[in-house]
Formats: structure tokens, sequence, C-alpha cells
């Protein structure tokens, strides 16, 4: 039996370098939740200029410290008003109203917030004074250039998953377009002569198959195109026309038929083409099978996940998302109740957690409890060696409510 981080090292170097994925040049609007394919630098400072932080008036710091603290600077005559989007004009001395966002003009080094001369939206027209009372720091209220990133800086690094934050960054600097990895597409191919397509009528004994959707599911939301298809069957041909059918992927994932009974399709149809099965110290997920096939002319890898639901989910969260999104959030929680575990395996709970920051438990540990796990928003890790956790003591948890 392979321990978890065995399997986890065999399935990357399996898959990693065809989940990889060439580049692609995307528009910034298109690029969110990819991954950027190369590290970007910025072509200019951001700021661009040393700009105010505030409505207020640019003034010379020093025309307030050389007088003495009680005298303030006396009036200062208004030389100027500045508006955002205005073009940088050297500074006239005195004080220039200048508003959030306009371009400091060479020459002053500090704005006072106009709350502090007069009311807010109240400024001194051009040619009248104003007069400060208290001292003014040099740098107060200016927005340095390049404080936030310097021309030539990285502005984010290969490998960044793009979100909000990252695409307005990218935008800050003048982007149009991103490189970004091209999405890995991944054929889930659910199997086994009970399953039903949903929509279907259910015959006595049929089930409706959930894992097409929910490995699909899980592959898109990690940033891969999923190519789903269901063989309804047991019968080695029929997987084999399916997977000949199947136009050039990265990866084919199977679920079910890979365990130890008379009508294991996967196990049957790949073993003979090199595909290795065997069992992982994992519950639920426990057999495993990987290697690589041809598909439409191509050596394709393949994990062959078992088919009970909550073991494809569990062996997608454990093998295949890393490769595709890198870690879940993970956190250590004090457990609300004492659990079981099996000592010899890494056991994997579903979970809750509660609003005083302790995770629960949802369901029982076996296989087919779907609707349980859809109930959850963690999972809980009770690895290898661990027989008994007592409640209050922390467990690993990784949060799945993305
Ligand atoms: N004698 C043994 N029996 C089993 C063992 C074992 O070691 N010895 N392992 C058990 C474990 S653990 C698992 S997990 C399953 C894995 O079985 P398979 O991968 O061969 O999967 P199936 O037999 O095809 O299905 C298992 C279970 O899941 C249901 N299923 C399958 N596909 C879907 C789907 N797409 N949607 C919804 N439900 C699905 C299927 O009907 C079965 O109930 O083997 C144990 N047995
Ligand atoms: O290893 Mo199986 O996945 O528990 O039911």
């Amino acid at each position: 039996m392979t321990t978890v981080a065995e399997h986890q090292a065999a399935v990357r170097a399996l898959a990693e370098a065809a989940l990889r994925g060439a580049a692609e040049d995307v528009p910034l609007g298109a690029a969110l939740g990819r991954i950027l394919a190369a590290d970007v630098t910025s072509a200019i400072d951001l700021p661009p200029f040393d700009n105010s932080q505030m409505d207020g008036y640019a003034v010379r710091a020093g025309d307030f410290n050389r007088l003495s603290p009680d005298a303030g600077t006396g009036p200062l005559r208004v030389t100027g008003h500045i508006a955002a989007g205005d073009p940088i004009t050297a500074f006239a001395g005195g004080a220039a109203a200048i508003m959030t966002g306009a371009p400091l003009p060479p020459g002053a080094d500090a704005v006072v917030p106009v709350e502090a001369v007069g009311g807010p939206g109240t400024f001194a027209a051009v040619g009248e004074s104003i007069e400060l009372h208290e001292p003014v720091a040099p740098g107060a209220f200016v927005r340095a250039r390049g404080s936030d990133l310097a021309a030539g800086d990285t502005v984010l690094s290969a490998g960044t998953l793009l979100g909000p934050a990252q695409l307005g960054a990218l935008a800050a600097s003048g982007l149009t377009t991103v490189a970004v990895r091209r999405r890995p597409r991944v054929l889930i191919v659910s199997t086994g002569a009970e399953l039903t397509a949903p929509g279907e009528p259910l015959a006595p004994g049929a089930i409706y198959d959930a894992n097409a959707i929910a490995l699909a599911a899980a592959v898109t939301q990690a940033g891969g195109t999923a190519l789903a298809t269901g063989v309804y069957s047991d019968e080695p041909e029929h997987l084999r026309v399916a997977l000949d059918a199947a136009g050039p992927v990265e990866l084919v994932v199977t679920s079910g038929g890979v365990s130890a009974g008379a009508h294991e399709v996967v196990r049957e149809t790949l073993g003979p083409l090199g595909v290795r099965f065997g069992s992982v110290a994992l519950q639920p997920g426990g057999p495993q099978g990987l290697g690589t096939i041809d598909i439409s002319g191509f050596p394709t890898p393949v994990l062959c996940f078992p088919g009970n639901p909550v073991s494809a989910l569990v062996s997608f969260e454990l093998f295949l998302r890393p490769l595709l999104r890198g870690s879940r959030p993970t956190t250590h929680l004090p457990l609300a109740a004492s659990v079981e575990s099996p000592i010899g395996k890494h056991q994997v709970r579903r979970g809750r957690i509660t609003t005083d920051h302790t995770v629960e438990l949802v369901g029982g540990p076996s296989s087919h409890l779907l609707a349980a796990y859809a109930r959850s928003d963690a999972l809980v890790h009770l690895p290898e060696g661990v027989a008994h956790v007592a409640a209050g003591e922390p467990v690993e948890v990784w949060r799945i409510d993305e």
C-alpha cells in the first residue's frame, strides 16, 4: 500500500508537465481565474508621478517650519488650483489648491487637507490667502512616484492566480493583455453499468451519475476545461470505443471500476495497456490507478479514481487539484467532538467550520455520503498513525468553500 504523499508525488511526476500547458495571450477582461504564464514587469512607475493623497493645499513644509510654531505660516497666497488629470506644472510658491490624485507641483513637498484650513469642499480662490496653524511634515499626504511599484519591477510572478486585485494591478501598469497558461483539457469518464444520466428514468438497481458533473465542475473550478462523458457499461469494449473517440486532451480521469469486483471495467480495459492499479493508504479514495494511454495518437496521462462519489472528489482534492490550482487554504482548528480514525490510513472527513472557530464533522466516514459532503465547507485530515482525536485537539482543515 502506498502513502498519500507517495501517490501525490507519482501523480505529479506523471501529469504535471502535461497540465502546465503552453502560454496564450488573453485580454485582461477574460483573464479572471487564469494562471500567469510568465513574470510581468511594469513599464511605468506606480504612481507615475508624485500626487496628492487628499483634497487640500500643496505647500512647502519649510514655509511653515521657518516661522515659530506660535506664528504659524502667516498668510500664504493661493497661487494655483490643480485638479486630477491636470498636467504637471511648477509650484509658484504659497499654497496651491490641489485635489486627490492631482499631480503635486514640483517645488511643493506636502499637502495640507482642506479640513485643516476651512470646511470640506471650501477652497480659497487663486489670489486669496490661507493660514496654517499646525506644523506640516515634508511628504505629508504625498503619494510619491513609484511608491507602489518602480518601472522595471515585477508586478506579478509566473504562476500567480489572477483575481480582481491582480488584474487591477496589470491594468494600472497599462497592460491590455496578459500571457496565461492554456487551460488544460481534462476528459472525465464515469463508468459503471448501474449508472443513468440525470433526467432519464431510473430503473430498479440503477443510480444517477453524480461523478461526471462533480468531477467536471471540480476541474472547471480549478481552471481546467472539462469534457465529461459517461460509459454506462461494464464492457471494456465500450470504454475503449469512448476513449478512441475522444479528441486530444492533457489528462483523462476515470471514475469507478478499479477495485476488487468481478466487473472492473477501468482496471480490465486499462490494466493491459500498462496503467497500474493499487491501494493508497487513504480513506475514502483507497483504490487508485495511474498511467499513460494513447488518446487521439498522443500519449496521455490517465488517473483512475474510485467510483464512490466522495472517494472521487476526495481523490481530486488530494491528487489532481494541487497540480491544477495549488493548495487549498489550510488552517488548524480544534475538533468540536472526539473522533476515531483507522490508524493505518489517512482519513479525510467532511466538516463545517463553526462560528466559534472549531470544526465539526458532517456525516460519517463512508464514501457514499455525497449529500453530507455538499453541506460541508471543509475537509478534515486525520493522518496515518492517528487513531483518536479528542474534542478540542487541533486538526488540519482545508477550506473548500471558494
Ligand atoms: N472487496 C473489496 N471491495 C471493495 C474494496 C476493496 O478493497 N475490496 N474497496 C472499496 C472501496 S474503498 C471503494 S472506494 C470502492 C471503489 O470501487 P470502484 O472504483 O471499483 O467503483 P465502483 O465499484 O464502480 O463504484 C463504487 C460505488 O460508487 C458508485 N458509483 C460509481 N460511479 C458513480 C457515479 N458516476 N456516480 C454516482 N455513484 C457512482 C457505485 O454505484 C458503487 O456504489 O470499492 C469498494 N469495494
Ligand atoms: O477508498 Mo473507498 O474510497 O473508501 O469507499
